[in-house]
């Protein structure tokens, strides 16, 4: 059974960032979808190159067949992780379902950190990350923020109604946001 925590929040909300201290600190394994797809995009042989590259630049989502095994495949390949941070995943109903379908029995879902940020500071942070990414700028942004509020949000919010739902704001220094997840974790795992 892999433990798993999922990490949503806006683009830019700081996922990847907290993700990368966690792992350093807490023992959990990071698995970014979105990494994980940028990684299938660039795969010599790949079947899934441009389907992958019109939905990140379009702001919208992968079919969940190609991310869900994207991720069971890294779960498998370090399933000796006391626990996996699924960054940017469920995404949407689709991801939902699917995930469900997938991973059903397999999983033990610990809860959901959701990263609250106001969209223009999300999208600022992404405007001048500098990480080279195709879907960091205006056009993409303004459909992924789309996306987001129209089908991430409400994801979220399924989550809050069985009270899975950890919320951290992270608009603030860093390490102010990573202290309060500290305390998000540990209260998780001391049940
Ligand atoms: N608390 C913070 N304060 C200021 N800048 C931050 C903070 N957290 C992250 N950043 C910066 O904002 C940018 C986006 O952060 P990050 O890539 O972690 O976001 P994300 O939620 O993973 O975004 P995406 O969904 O687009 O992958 C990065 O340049 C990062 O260094
Ligand atoms: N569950 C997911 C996660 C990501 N994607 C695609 C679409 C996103 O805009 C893009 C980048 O994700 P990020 O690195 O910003 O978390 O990847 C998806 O289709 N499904
Ligand atoms: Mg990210």
């Amino acid at each position: 059974m892999y433990n798993v925590v999922f990490v949503l929040g806006p683009p830019g909300s700081g996922k990847g960032t907290i993700c990368a201290q966690i792992q350093e600190n807490l023992g959990y394994v990071h698995l970014s979808a979105g990494d994980l797809l940028r990684a299938e995009r660039e795969r010599e042989g790949s079947q899934f190159g441009a389907l992958i590259e019109g939905h990140i630049k379009n702001g919208s989502i992968v079919p969940v067949e190609i991310t869900c095994s994207l991720l069971e495949n890294a779960m498998i390949a370090n399933k000796e992780a006391n626990g996996f941070l699924v960054d940017g995943f469920p995404r949407n109903e689709d991801n939902l379902s699917g995930w469900k379908k997938q991973m059903g029995g397999k999983v033990n879902e610990q809860f959901v950190l959701f990263l609250s940020c106001p969209v223009d500071v999300c999208i600022d942070r992404c405007l001048h990350r500098g990480q080279g990414r195709t879907d960091d700028n205006v056009e993409s942004l303004k459909k992924r923020v789309e996306t987001y509020n129209q089908q991430t949000f409400p994801i979220i919010e399924q989550y809050e109604k069985h009270g899975m739902v950890r919320e951290v704001n992270s608009q603030r220094p860093i390490s102010e946001v990573y202290q309060d997840v500290v305390e998000v974790f540990s209260a998780a795992n001391q049940k």
